[in-house]
């Protein structure tokens, strides 16, 4: 690789190449274009992060699955004009096979599921946490992956699904010691829209177009909004309808526009009945605007926010029951959310909650000098049997180890030296109490 220009900007970092004396090239030591690495430190906190998905997962008797980060780029072929699949990180494979780093997860559930076939019994609840891609131009300085938490559920047709995953999210939000007051969910339907449609005889195949461009309300202006709708041949009624009807944020209102028998409303009704029991219903709340931007959702929809408004939505999904037959099967009812590492981790730093993740060792073992060198290693290694975590330490000075032992949080320090060792014994310091004593080698725990 050729060293980059010193000008080059990587990441928004300048990357600084030494010019090498035998004029060997430098690699650029960053990591690709809006890709992260993960130092101990970060490592840590994504580690911390992914056990707190995954402690949520098994309350709620989840199964952990997993998928290729690689996947045919067929799976994400779709017309709907969603930013994502205008993003797709494609390429052609050595074989002439066209391949993505996926954008989304839950086109490989959807995969599995119809690849297991009768052999997986319904209802099935699936999590993974994995990396998904994005190729955006590196014009907006934005990331190119994150790591996402997926849950979804196959074989529940009921709102009982949606209010399942709406309680997963809120238990994590819990366990991360964020409150109702941090954090809301808003809530609504597709079918909302789908109703407002109908109302004003919009031909159904307009209808995931359509919701992919309401999706950016908020993003684009209100003129830009209708200006798409009309484009693709709605009528100024119709544009001016679903305005007025997803401005709602009140069910008994949505109730009066639509109807009681609209399964939007009876659907909605029943979840924050639900919600009530679980008692998470001061976190939701009903929002007729979301829609969400993925063009396979076709009912109840959330997605969950900052209530300071500072950040990008920290989570969304809903409900799919379509998606199988876009991919030649038969359809099983389906609903899921992706929750990603990014928005949380800016949430936790704005709250003040990130964890103090510093690292802990258990024991140090250092021999005093050379010839000690082989008795350390049996020492280290019968604690390390025992399942305690031992860095073992050489060739360094008796000053260096300490502030080593500071440095790691070492909960004890062992040193091993000739006199004591002539006994079989070996000394022990306890770092916080500086307590120190003698301990027979074969003895130590
Ligand atoms: N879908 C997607 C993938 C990667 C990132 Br970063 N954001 C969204």
């Amino acid at each position: 690789a050729s060293a980059p220009s010193s000008s080059t900007v990587e990441n928004g970092e300048p990357s600084s190449p030494v010019e090498p004396s035998d004029g060997a090239s430098v690699v650029d030591v960053n990591p690709p274009r809006g890709t992260r690495d993960f130092p101990p430190e970060d490592m840590r906190l994504r580690t911390w992060l992914f056990d707190q998905f995954r402690e949520v997962s098994r309350v709620m008797a989840f199964e952990e699955v997993d998928f290729p980060v690689l996947e045919s780029e067929a799976l994400f072929i779709r017309k709907a004009g969603e930013e994502i699949t205008q993003q797709l990180y494609n390429f052609e494979d050595k074989g002439g096979r066209r391949v993505v780093l996926r954008p989304e997860i839950t086109p490989s559930l959807a995969r599995l599921v119809i690849k297991q076939g009768k052999s997986v019994s319904l209802p099935l609840k699936w999590f993974t946490i994995g990396q998904c891609w994005r190729y955006e131009r590196m014009t907006r300085g934005r990331r190119r992956e994150h790591y996402q938490w997926n849950m979804d559920i196959f074989g529940m047709p009921k709102v009982r699904a949606e209010s399942e995953l709406l309680q997963a999210i809120i238990l994590l939000f819990e366990r991360l010691g964020i409150t109702s007051s941090d954090v809301g969910i808003r809530v609504s339907s597709r079918k909302v829209l789908q109703a407002v449609l109908n109302m004003y005889s919009v031909p159904e195949h307009l209808f995931t177009e359509v919701c992919v461009i309401v999706d950016k309300l908020g993003k684009l202006t209100r003129e830009e909004i209708e200006k798409k709708l009309v484009t693709i041949g709605l009528s100024s009624e119709a544009v001016l309808g679903i305005i007025e009807v997803l401005s709602l944020k009140s069910l008994p209102k949505l109730e009066e526009v639509l109807g009681s028998d609209v399964e939007a409303v009876a659907d909605l009704k029943k979840l924050f009945s639900f919600a009530e029991q679980y008692g998470y219903a001061d976190w939701i709340c009903f929002d007729a605007s979301v829609v969400r931007g993925l063009a396979y959702y076709t009912g109840i929809v959330f997605e969950a926010f900052d209530r300071d408004g500072k950040l990008r939505a920290i989570c969304g999904g809903g409900r799919y029951d379509r998606l199988l037959s876009t991919f030649g099967s038969e359809d099983i009812p389906a609903c899921g959310f992706g929750f990603g590492d990014a928005v949380i981790v800016e949430l936790l730093k704005e709250k003040g909650l990130l964890p103090d993740l510093s690292r802990q060792i258990d024991d140090i073992v250092f021999p005093l000098d050379e010839e000690l060198e082989g008795p350390a290693c049996s020492v280290a290694s019968s604690l390390r049997r025992q399942g305690r975590s031992v860095d073992l330490v050489e060739d360094k000075r008796l000053k260096w180890v300490f502030k080593h032992a500071e440095r790691i949080n070492a909960g004890r320090l062992i040193l091993v030296g000739k006199s004591e060792w002539e006994r079989g014994m070996v000394r022990v310091k306890i770092l916080s109490t500086r307590e120190e004593f003698e301990v027979k080698a074969g003895e130590l725990q």
